[in-house]
């Protein structure tokens, strides 16, 4: 057993661990990263990056060979950045092993005995698979292994209707494969209902069987012949099976009870400075169970920094947020949702929007489907949903304006060029104050009396 003392000790490195590791490697800080599977995670390897590949490949052709051959080029381009060689050109020392707490500032890995001033643990999540009777007695696939299928499914049916089953959906119905997508409750729930049935619209135009309300009560059959019964006596039957009902935090076999670290089936528990119960060890990215995202993990990391490396005071958001599902169209969202936005706000809540069908480069281009909303409460927006081509690009001034507090004016007052679909975002802010500039008889009684008197 080998002893290292350093200054910051990351366990996994996926998009949060990494962050914090090069992060802190730069800013000086002597660093041990520890990493049992693959250099970048679950995003890098069996996330983010092979789903948008896969998705992409489906909409340049049906080739099934050729597309999986662009998703491992797509990985493999990406991952000099994530990858050992550069992290200990940063500094760090990165150990390839399984971390588990020894006591509250030790830890052994791969016959290494670390003991850090700080702990970041960024274990990630895995796919959670549901006590289904009779899952486990049938092939089934998960995030971890569709990316990696040799043969085209003839008839994919997905358990779960969220952004893995939904972005999963598309892409293979692209590539040519039947689908079905099984869903408990409402597709696409987390996000804002009219913008959800609008893409779900539009998937099931491109073929796409999508079942809402129908909890799955059993599965039965083997390899090539999987049938899915739900609530109500339907029964589904497909080829394969891909299980996409959500992910399980990765705190088990890590030692936490060893190093006073509490934690429930959702994650760890941590403060806002991300602190978990045991101060000197700190949890980001989808150990904590909260909006597990590639973005999110990254930003917890660089608020972990502050505390675990400078000392300073810091504070994890959750308001200012945004995400996208990379559907045909595209949904994204930042800040509250409209209920989450009532609770707090109440009548103080206001919701403007525009259709991209009144936007001129919308109607050049001839992507005239999709609308913007925009919750305001005074002056601010605190939440903006938008469904429609690009959504996920358009949404970036006001992932800015909620950061940082800006007012509803800050985007109204934008120029920008002409015709572009960015003015959507201008026109829905000057939908918020044409009533209060146009229909205001105070401002045309002071207009009138100034052409008469004002020579
Ligand atoms: C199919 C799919 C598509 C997605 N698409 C998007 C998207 O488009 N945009 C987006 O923002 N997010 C997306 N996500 C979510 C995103 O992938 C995750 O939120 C992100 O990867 C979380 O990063 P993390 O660092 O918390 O964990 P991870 O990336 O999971 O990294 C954790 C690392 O810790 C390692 N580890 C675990 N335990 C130990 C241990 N005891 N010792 C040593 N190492 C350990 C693991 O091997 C892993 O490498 C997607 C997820 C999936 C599954
Ligand atoms: N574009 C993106 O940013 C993106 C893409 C994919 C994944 N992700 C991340 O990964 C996370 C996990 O994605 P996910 O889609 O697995 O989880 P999810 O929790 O978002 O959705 C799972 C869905 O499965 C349904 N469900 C649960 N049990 C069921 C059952 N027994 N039968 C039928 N339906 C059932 C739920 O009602 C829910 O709608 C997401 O929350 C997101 O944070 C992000």
């Amino acid at each position: 057993m080998t002893r290292t003392d350093t200054d910051i000790c990351v366990i996994g490195a996926g998009s949060g661990g990494l962050s914090v590791a090069s992060g802190a490697a730069q800013m000086g800080a002597k660093v041990v990263l520890i990493e049992k599977g693959e250099m970048g995670g679950d995003c890098l390897n069996t996330g983010c990056v092979p789903s948008k590949a896969l998705l992409a490949a489906g909409a340049q052709g049906t080739d099934w060979d050729a597309a999986h051959a662009h998703v491992r080029r797509a990985i493999d381009t990406i991952a000099p950045h994530d990858s050992q060689e550069r992290f200990e050109g940063l500094g760090c020392t990165v150990l390839r092993a399984h971390a588990r707490f020894t006591g509250p500032r030790t830890l052994e890995a791969g016959g290494t005995t670390v003991r850090a001033r700080r702990f970041v643990i960024a274990t990630g999540s895995r796919p959670f698979v549901p006590d289904i009777p009779g899952l486990a007695d049938v092939p089934y696939l998960t995030n971890e292994t569709i990316f990696d299928l040799a043969e085209k499914p003839e008839h994919l049916v997905i358990i779960g209707g969220g952004p893995i089953g939904i972005e999963m959906a598309l892409a293979h119905r692209r590539l040519g494969c039947s689908v079905t997508v099984i869903e408990g409750a409402k597709a696409l729930g987390k996000d804002d209902r009219e913008a959800a049935e609008l893409v779900l619209a539009r998937l099931r135009d491109q073929g796409i069987a999508i079942l809402e309300d129908a909890p799955v009560t059993g599965v039965s059959g083997k390899a090539g012949r999987i049938d899915v019964a739900t609530e109500g006596g339907h029964t589904v039957t497909g080829t394969h099976l891909l299980i996409a009902v959500g992910r399980k935090a990765n705190v088990e076999d890590l030692g936490l009870e060893a190093a006073g670290v509490a934690y429930t089936d959702k994650g760890l528990e941590t403060d806002a400075r991300l602190r978990t119960t045991n101060r000197r060890i700190f949890g980001v990215g989808d150990i904590n169970g909260g909006a597990q995202f590639t973005h999110v993990a990254g930003y917890q990391g660089g608020v972990a920094i502050r505390p675990a490396v400078l000392r300073l005071p810091a504070r994890a958001r959750t308001d200012h947020i945004p995400w996208c599902t990379y559907t045909d169209p595209e949904l994204a969202h930042v800040g509250l949702t409209e209920p989450e936005a009532r609770a707090v706000y109440g009548g103080r809540l206001e919701t403007v929007r525009a259709e991209f069908s009144g936007n001129d480069r919308a109607i050049a281009t001839g992507d005239t489907e999709g609308f913007i909303k925009v919750h305001v409460a005074g002056s601010k927006p605190v939440g903006v949903t938008i469904v429609g081509r690009n959504a996920g690009e358009l949404i970036a001034p006001w992932s800015l304006a909620l950061s940082q507090g800006l007012k509803l004016s800050a985007i109204s007052g934008m120029v920008l060029p002409y015709p572009t679909m960015s003015e959507i975002s201008k026109r829905a802010s000057g939908n918020f104050y044409s009533p209060r500039l146009f229909e205001n008889e105070t401002l045309k009684r002071v207009v009138r009396i100034l052409q008469r008197i004002v020579p």
